[in-house]
């Protein structure tokens, strides 16, 4: 994958003042630089609790797996997944090795540091430069092998970090294949648009990226913003959070409802390709992280997108539309130029898009 999006990466450089994050462990009240405006309500973490402000918990191996998935997406854009098959050995390996590295100094772990047209290893969240004010977050981006990255932090004792982290994006790879012809399965896509659409094809291919996010415990949580409001912009993202909660998902007419961390589950949510796949049938979920003052977060996102040259065209001849073509919303775009759009436009890429 890497050979292809790192040409959009290449295009679109980043400062290093949206690349190095602050030391966190050197500030004990929360800089200017990252103090917030209010907006949309404080204090940030308000939470819905109750069944009406949940998204919905969905079994894998449940005969209707593929219809709860269906109507999870149309109604919320995000599920919380359990019985996936991951071995919880593995999750928290990949926490714990996670924890080690952002537990190095910041000099260490700028050994590391993200190229400025780099699309890998540690730094800032790459929607940074949005935004007036920086948040309190930093990430380690990996693409596959994470040796190079890895030996920098650690020259001799790498091994144990890179051998989870493979086995991490092999299961989460294996995962969101499954995942992806259950997302298909409620389309009721007609034969011919199935054989049609590119992204089944060049497994080997396909866009994945692990992004390891850190939120160190914050001195001023209600003034400070984790993870600014987005959406993924590939076709959906598997999350897996540590015990503390912080992400929240934006409901139409409620507000920012918490998907609180559930023992064993993965949190899926639609990305922007899956939204004009099904031609904006799933909506791609606006989703942030906040942050709290006692404990250190961690959650670890898995994105999946097809192959970097494959095209996505919204699907209007979807059998459930009783084979009528319906006027595509949506005009084709190939998944190296939507990232691109993203890169330059962040969330006012899918309304460029807008036939
Ligand atoms: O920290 C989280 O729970 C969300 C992470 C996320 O949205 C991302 O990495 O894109
Ligand atoms: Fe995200």
């Amino acid at each position: 994958m890497a050979s292809t999006l790192s040409q959009v990466f290449r295009d679109n450089p980043l400062p290093l003042n949206h690349i190095i994050p602050l030391d966190f462990t050197s500030v004990h009240s929360l800089p200017e630089s990252h103090v917030w405006p209010a907006f949309d309500g404080f204090p940030f973490g308000t939470t819905y609790p109750g069944e009406k402000f949940s998204i919905p918990i969905i079994d894998l191996m449940d005969p209707n797996a593929a219809q709860l998935v269906g109507h999870a997406c149309e109604k919320w854009g995000a599920f919380q997944l359990t019985s996936h098959g991951l071995p919880s050995i593995l999750t928290d390996d990949v926490e714990s090795q996670t924890r080690r590295l952002f537990a190095l100094p910041a000099h260490e772990k700028m050994k590391a540091l993200r190229l400025p047209s780099g699309g890998t290893d540690y730094g800032q969240a790459r929607i940074s430069p949005f935004y007036p004010k920086f948040m309190w977050h930093e990430g380690f981006t990996i693409m596959g092998s994470a040796v190079d990255h890895a030996r920098k932090l650690w020259p001799d004792d790498y091994k144990g970090f890179c051998d989870v982290m493979e086995d991490y994006q092999k299961k989460m790879k294996e995962l969101a294949e499954s995942l992806l012809h259950i997302f298909l399965e409620p389309l009721d896509i007609s034969k011919e648009e199935y054989r049609s659409t590119t992204i089944q094809r060049g497994r080997e291919a396909c866009n994945t990226a692990l992004q390891l996010n850190s939120y160190p415990p914050c001195p001023d949580p209600n003034r400070a913003m984790g993870l600014a409001p987005h959406t993924d912009s590939l076709l959906f993202t598997i999350v897996h959070q540590s015990h503390t909660s912080g992400l929240q998902i934006l409901r139409d007419g409620v507000g920012w409802i918490t998907v609180f961390p559930l023992e064993g589950a993965l949190v899926v949510n639609v990305g922007d390709l899956l939204h004009i796949l099904p031609n904006g049938r799933y909506p791609s979920v606006l989703h942030r992280a906040v942050v709290n003052q006692a404990e250190h977060r961690i959650s670890l996102a898995y994105f999946y997108g097809p192959p970097a040259d494959s095209l996505i065209s919204p699907l209007c001849n979807l059998v459930s539309s009783g084979q009528q073509v319906v006027a595509p919303r949506y005009r084709s775009v190939s998944v190296k130029e939507y990232v691109d759009l993203m890169e330059k436009h962040k969330e006012k890429a899918l309304s460029l898009l807008r036939l």
